[in-house]
Order: C-alpha cells, then sequence, then structure tokens
C-alpha cells in the first residue's frame, strides 16, 4: 500500500505533485491545520504530516496518529511540534534548514533600512497628504556597527549583506568559531562587548532556554542610547514590555519586529510607536522560498517513507538515499545483538557500550547505534524505534557509549555489544556475510558462526558429551524442527552455549524439560524480526 501524506498547511502545492509523482497519496488540506478536531479525527489515517507553522503538533494529536511515521516542516523552526512526544511514539520530525534562510536574512536587511529611514511612517504620512519632510530625519547604516546575536544560517547570510553594505559586523555566538568569522568578516564579541558597541542589534537565534529575553531591560541598560533592534528569529527572544518602554524613552530609537511573544500578534504594545516597523511573521513570506521548502520537505519526507533516507531529522541522524541500501544489513544486525541481549537480561541495565570494527567503525554509527538500542529495549517497551531508542534509554539512565577501530580480525568488520547490570557483563558480536544476513559471530566471549533466525532457542550449559543429542531428541520428541544448530565453548569441559534456529515457537513445557537436565544451565526462547 502507497504512504499516505496530508498537507495540513498552506504549503506551495508543488510539494502536492513531488508526493504524487514519487507515488505517495497525498491529501492537500491548507486549511485543517487550524481546526484541531477535525485533524485529530483524520490524523490516524496517515503516515506523513507535512507542516508549515499553524498546524501544531501536540501530544494529544501524537497520540490520535497511529500510522504517523514523520512530520515534515516546510521551514525552520519546529517550536510548533511536541519533539519529546513525537520522539518517544518513533516519529521523526525533520525540518528544511536553508530553504528560506535567504529570504528571512533580506526580510532582516529590509527592516534595518525601514527602521533607519521610518519608511512606513513616512509612507502613511505622505500618503495622507501631508509632507512631513524635517520630521522624518534618518541615519545612514554605512559605517554603523551591526551586532549579530546568532552567527548561524540566516546571522551568516545578513552579515554577508551588511558587509557589502559598508557596516562593521560584530557577532555573539558561542558556537561561532573563530575561523568561520575570520571567513565572514565577522568580529566575534562577547554578549556585553556587543550590547556596548552596536548601532543595529539584529537576532538570529533558536529560542531556548539560554535565548529566552536575551533582550530585556538590563540588556538594553548596557546598550548604546538610540540603538536600534531587530527581531526576525522568534518571539520571546526580547521581552515585549521592556522594549516598549526602551523605545518611549527614546534609548531605543526605532525596532524593526517580525516575530512577537503571542502569535498570531493581533493586539500589541509595540504596535502604533514611533518608529516601531511590524510585520507578521513574513521572514519566510517570498515566492522563492516558500517553493524552495516545500520541494525540500516533500522530497525529505518522500526519501523516508520510499526508501528510509533521513534527512534534516530533529530526533534522529541522518542517512543518505545513497548509503541506505549499504547499512540496512548492518542495521538490522545492529538491532538483533541489541535484541539478543535485551531478552535474555533479567535485570536492569546500566550501560552499553558498541565496539564498531573495520567497516562498521566508518558507517553511519549513530544510526547503527540507535537501532542496537531499539532492539535493546523492544523486549520491556514494544512500542520503540530508532528514533525513540535513544530517547528512552537516556530516560532510563543508561550510559551508551561508542568506541570504533580499524580492522582487528578475520572479518572486514564486526560490531559487538557490551552491556552491563549490577549483576553482570554480557556480550555479544555479529557480522554481516556476503549474502548480507546477520550472523552471530560471538556470545559470551565464545566463538560461533550463527545464522539468525526469527525462533531461536540459547542454552548455556556445562561442557559435557551428548548435549547435542539431548537437545535434539527433546526437541524431536515434542516435534519442533531444527533448522540450524550451532554450539560453541570456552574450553573443552568449560562454559558452552547453544544455539539453535527453530522452524516455529518452542513451548515453555519443552524448554522446562530441557531445563530440568543437570548439564544445562538455563534454555531461552528468542525471537527475531528477521
Ligand atoms: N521570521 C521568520 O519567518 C523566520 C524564518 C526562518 C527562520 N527563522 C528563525 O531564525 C532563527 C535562526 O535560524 P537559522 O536558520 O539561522 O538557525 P541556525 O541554527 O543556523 O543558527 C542559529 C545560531 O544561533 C546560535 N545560538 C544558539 N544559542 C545561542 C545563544 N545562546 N547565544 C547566541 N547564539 C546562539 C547557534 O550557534 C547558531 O549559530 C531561528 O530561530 C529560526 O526559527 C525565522
Ligand atoms: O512558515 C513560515 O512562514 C515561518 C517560517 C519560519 O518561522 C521558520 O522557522 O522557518
Amino acid at each position: 500500500m502507497a504512504p499516505r501524506v496530508l498537507v495540513s498547511d498552506k504549503l506551495s502545492e508543488t510539494a502536492v505533485q513531488i508526493f504524487r509523482d514519487r507515488g505517495i497519496d497525498v491529501d492537500f488540506m491548507p486549511e485543517v491545520g487550524k481546526d484541531k478536531e477535525k485533524l485529530l479525527e483524520i490524523i490516524g489515517n496517515y503516515d506523513g504530516l507535512a507542516i508549515r507553522s499553524a498546524t501544531k503538533v501536540t501530544e494529544k494529536l501524537i497520540e490520535a496518529a497511529d500510522r504517523l511515521k514523520v512530520v515534515g516542516r516546510a521551514g525552520i523552526g519546529v517550536d510548533n511540534v511536541d519533539i519529546p512526544a513525537a520522539s518517544r511514539r518513533g516519529i521523526i520530525v525533520m525540518n528544511t534548514p536553508f530553504g528560506n534562510s535567504i529570504t528571512t536574512a533580506e526580510h532582516a536587511i529590509a527592516m534595518i533600512f525601514a527602521v533607519a529611514r521610518q519608511l512606513p511612517e513616512a509612507h502613511a504620512s505622505t500618503s495622507a497628504g501631508k509632507w512631513e519632510k524635517s520630521k522624518f530625519m534618518g541615519v545612514e547604516i554605512t559605517g554603523k556597527t551591526l551586532g549579530l546575536i546568532g552567527c548561524g544560517n540566516i546571522g551568516s547570510i545578513v552579515a554577508q549583506r551588511a558587509i557589502g553594505l559598508k557596516m562593521n559586523v560584530i557577532a555573539y555566538d558561542p558556537f561561532l568559531s573563530p575561523e568561520r568569522a575570520t571567513e565572514l568578516g565577522v568580529e566575534k564579541v562577547e554578549l556585553d562587548d556587543l550590547f556596548a558597541r552596536a548601532d543595529f542589534i539584529s537576532l538570529h537565534t533558536p529560542l531556548t532556554d539560554k535565548t529566552r529575553n536575551i533582550i530585556d531591560a538590563a540588556a538594553i541598560a548596557k546598550m548604546k542610547d538610540g540603538v536600534r533592534i531587530i527581531n526576525c528569529a522568534r518571539g520571546g527572544l526580547i521581552r515585549e514590555a521592556d522594549l516598549v518602554e526602551a523605545l518611549k524613552s527614546g534609548k531605543v530609537a526605532g525596532a524593526g519586529i517580525d516575530v512577537f511573544e503571542t502569535e498570531p500578534a493581533t493586539k500589541n504594545d509595540l504596535f502604533h510607536l514611533p518608529n516601531v516597523v511590524c510585520t507578521p511573521h513574513l521572514g519566510a513570506s517570498t515566492m522563492e522560498a516558500q517553493e524552495n521548502v516545500a520541494i525540500h520537505i516533500a522530497e525529505q519526507m518522500s526519501d523516508y517513507l520510499l526508501k528510509g533516507a533521513v534527512a534534516n531529522a530533529i530526533n534522529m541522524p541522518s542517512i543518505t538515499a545513497e548509503e541506505a541500501p549499504r547499512l540496512k544489513p548492518f542495521v538490522k544486525l545492529a538491532e538483533v545483538l541489541g535484541a539478543f541481549v535485551g531478552q535474555v537480561t533479567e535485570s536492569a541495565i546500566k550501560e552499553v557500550e558498541i565496539l564498531y570494527d573495520g567497516i562498521t567503525a566508518d558507517m553511519n554509527t549513530k544510526a547503527l547505534t540507535s537501532a542496537a538500542l531499539a532492539g535493546l529495549i523492544r523486549p520491556q517497551v514494544s512500542d520503540v524505534n530508532m528514533v525513540s531508542a535513544p530517547v528512552m534509554v537516556k530516560e532510563r539512565g543508561i550510559i551508551v557509549s561508542e568506541v570504533k577501530r580499524d580492522k582487528s580480525g578475520v572479518f572486514d568488520g564486526y560490531i559487538k555489544l557490551t552491556v552491563k547490570t549490577a549483576n553482570n557483563t554480557r556480550s555479544v558480536a555479529g557480522t554481516v556475510f556476503s549474502d548480507g544476513k546477520p550472523r552471530f559471530i560471538q556470545i559470551k566471549g565464545i566463538n560461533l558462526d550463527a545464522e539468525i533466525g526469527r525462533h531461536m532457542v540459547y542454552t548455556t550449559n556445562n561442557d559435557a558429551p551428548g548435549i547435542i543429542g539431548l537437545l535434539g531428541t527433546t526437541f524431536g520428541k515434542h516435534g519442533v524442527n531444527i533448522a540450524n544448530f550451532q554450539l560453541g565453548r570456552n574450553r573443552p569441559g568449560g562454559d558452552a552455549i547453544a544455539l539453535l534456529y527453530v522452524d516455529e515457537p518452542v513451548s515453555e513445557t519443552v524448554l522446562d524439560e530441557v531445563r530440568a537436565f543437570p548439564e544445562i544451565l538455563s534454555a531461552k526462547p528468542l525471537v527475531f524480526d528477521v
């Protein structure tokens, strides 16, 4: 059955065409995002949800979205999506980080000019028949200092444009490297330095606990008199009440505000203040940007739904369409290794170490680790996948580490999973053979070569003569057909293990009969999704 996608916000219809061309069933309902009840009623029919900012992807909506695999935001900010709730349900949330950057940067530059020359007010006055030539005395931007708070995709573009306009650009961004700052031609500064030196300040950070109210009364007090402030990033970065006061006192000479603490902003104390230019969250609103983000999100979502490729996901490592086929058998292997340990471990897991040897070390190990963790905790929480597993593992306080090393044995590469509980440490290693199928190559440090089937039985026993016969006879007596039988031991007469690949699940009655033999220490039924 073809995957089904709902477009619930006003996206360019190019997105709809892309979904159709890729063979995806798509419903284009650009108004339904605002109708919470209707959306709740229909969301269960879809594998994908394509949105802008009007649709609120709440926990309640996610709970009703039984089939949903991916939420695609045609744009950057995902503040309208409950990411933790989506992650817990294994739903990928992706955005389009680059499609509207130029457009938004241009809006910030437009705001700088509008505020420097009071363009909207001058227009309103002139159109009203007043000829108030002396009222609208502006400032040049040439030679002025622009302070950027946040210098990522959009901030960098604003910097480049502003430098072209002969401004001096300084930037506060803890994650901006000195090399990148030099390359852009901006001076990296501390925040207080920026406040003290900037004639114009433009915000370009996400809204986080650290950036909320980054401009408040205390920050404004540190700024130059007559500073002008632009926000085309997110409402909440500026404490609006404090800005209003500073505009009224003249400390701040002007502000260009595209985003608001509460949106839609239909009433706001910033409105109608002299030299405040407001736009209704128009940063990304150009034909070009909307076309870009629609194309990007439709392609990304289609790639995921049809090929398992993951790009620009907020809650899952990326997997390119090219690497997806090569990675797939190793994702299965990682999941199977996790599933083995998850099924044989009965006490709480404290630590997980995943060793990537040889070719596996050069693969997308983040994705492989996510798959191993999903296999590991699936016996405890059935509804888990590569998206939700890392979140769930973290919630349980399990420490996860990855180790990578060059090829060290006969295999081109293998993955070894070691899990520590309060009582013991358990390990299992496996690889993928040329047939593309995963194999166990080591369990408890004992080498073997075991094909993996859907139903298996794992026994630990003392190495003694007759174990093969004993297991074979018991299973045979109960009509259990053994497809493959692998044995291993650490030394003659020492610890031994057996892995039996059986055609059907083995009942507890049969396993109890096996467990009753004195040489058998444990017998565990296993199920693998292969
Ligand atoms: N107005 C609009 O319509 C519109 C359109 C697109 C994007 N946006 C918003 O613009 C903002 C920037 O988008 P982007 O694509 O440049 O994002 P980005 O992730 O590329 O850049 C954000 C930058 O902020 C920096 N940063 C993070 N925390 C910081 C802190 N505490 N102090 C200083 N810098 C910090 C990061 O290091 C990063 O370099 C986002 O909030 C985005 O949602 C708004
Ligand atoms: O979709 C929009 O118009 C706003 C987009 C913008 O805020 C974003 O974060 O990409």
